[in-house]
């Protein structure tokens, strides 16, 4: 006999569109309204429950048991819909199944790990910017930096082959927007969609990755039996899924940051070490990855409310990173701040296994503008780019004044 649960009466409804243009174009007030509504707010158009508020997000991130993501960290429950691809063995997994894939990346991803890198891309972002100052003041930071940068270093660092890879932020892309609702943008990116999930999971065999990557030493694991053979290229699908878009979208971030908030730049200029405070901080301010689902395994008590066992959570990671309750002058990019705690790459036993590489990725670019750049300012129109999952930017025009 099914149950058919009205929501709690304690429980304040909103009918608004958090995946549509509007919201997407600009969804401070949106988050707002959520988060002055209370502690869980349902959602009558999509019947799930969001939660906007830091402490309510911050909790939820942290008890795995109540708010899993086995059943999927998108609108669709894979108890009811089969999911558009096999899920993630990171992402889509509770423990134990998630135990030994994050174990392995873990360790390959460390800041110890990634030592090696730090010169190799150190150079790499000193020469993308002096190719790009030689062709003067004026850019696009869009191409010519946020996704140029890691499309430089990370497909290389990972070992994958030389060709396609430009279905890399296609693929990401679709995939970040089919955690929505099955919209516009879904819709854009379905015809594609078989076929840049095929070459992705192509890249993923063990015969096409180069010797010394990431991708080779996942492999190298499953020899060590840390994971199966069978898990292996799910593990490089992971760094795949996630390891492009969000760097692109994240480093897009802080150079609208410091071009919007110059005294900032300034800063980081007189202190280079600012430069991972400033990815940080700019992670908060704009939260790249704005919103993540979980489901509730039992009827779950929130506040005075209660979410039906089943039920989709909505957690606004960014309204989480802008909640006045936690942040001192929220709207502000501010390198005074200590921006430690922000929920931008989650928390708890999902947190962001690759925060180490996309970190690395923004200090070695930021350090060479700074070394570069005397000022950086907005030389034109922002153009925004929408997408169901992620916080991300179409254009960036910039000027920059050499040093
Ligand atoms: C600015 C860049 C990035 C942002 C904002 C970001 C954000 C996030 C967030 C919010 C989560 C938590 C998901 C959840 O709780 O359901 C996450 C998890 C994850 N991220 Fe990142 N990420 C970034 C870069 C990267 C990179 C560069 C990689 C790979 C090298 C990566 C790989 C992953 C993986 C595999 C997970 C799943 C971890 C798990 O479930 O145990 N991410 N990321
Ligand atoms: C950035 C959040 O983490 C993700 C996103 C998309 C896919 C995956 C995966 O593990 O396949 C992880």
């Amino acid at each position: 006999m099914t149950r058919t649960i009205e929501p709690h009466p304690a429980l304040p409804v909103h009918h608004g569109d958090p995946f549509g243009h509007e919201v997407l174009e600009d969804p401070a007030a949106f988050h707002g309204e959520l988060r002055e509504a209370g502690p869980v707010v349902h959602l009558a158009r999509y019947d799930v429950y969001a939660m906007a508020r830091y402490a309510e997000v911050h909790a939820a991130l942290r008890d795995w048991q109540s708010f899993e993501s086995g059943a999927g960290v998108g609108l669709s429950n894979f108890r009811t819909e089969p999911p558009w691809r096999p899920p993630s063995l990171l992402l889509e997994s509770d423990p134990p199944r998630h135990d030994a894939p994050r174990r392995v990346l873990s360790g390959l991803l460390a800041p110890r790990a990634l030592r090696r890198l730090r010169e190799q891309w150190r150079s790499a972002a000193a020469d993308l910017v002096d190719d790009l100052l030689a062709r003067g003041p004026e850019f696009d930071a869009v191409p010519a930096l946020a996704e140029a940068f890691p499309l430089r270093v990370f497909p290389d660092a990972v070992g994958i082959p030389d060709e396609g890879r430009e279905n890399l932020l296609p693929y990401g892309e679709f995939l970040f927007n089919a955690f929505g609702p099955h919209n516009d943008l879904v819709a854009a990116g379905a015809p594609r969609a078989g076929d840049l999930a095929a070459w992705v999971n192509a890249q993923c065999r063990r015969e096409v990755l180069a010797e010394g990557g990431f991708g080779a030493q996942i492999w190298a694991a499953a020899d060590r039996g840390e994971i199966t053979p069978d898990q292996a290229p799910l593990v490089v699908r992971s760094l795949l899924s996630a390891g492009v878009d969000t760097t692109v979208h994240g480093l897009g971030a802080v150079l609208h940051a410091v071009a919007t908030f110059p005294e900032q730049w300034r800063r980081l200029r007189e202190q280079p070490h600012l430069a991972r405070v400033a990815f940080d901080e700019a992670v908060r301010w704009a939260s790249p990855v704005q919103t993540f689902f979980r489901t509730a395994t039992t009827d779950v008590r929130v506040g005075d409310a209660v979410v039906p066992a089943g039920k989709k959570i909505l957690m606004f990671l960014a309204s989480a990173n802008r909640d006045p309750g936690r942040w001192d002058d929220p709207a502000a990019f501010d390198l005074s701040r200590d921006p430690s705690g922000h929920v931008g790459f989650g928390f708890g036993i999902h947190q962001c296994v690759g925060q180490h590489v996309a970190r690395l990725e923004a200090e070695s670019l930021l350090t060479a503008l700074a070394e570069r750049v005397a000022s950086i300012e907005v030389a034109g129109p922002v153009v925004r780019h929408h997408n169901n999952t992620m916080r991300a930017l179409g254009s960036l025009p910039l000027r920059v004044r050499p040093a």
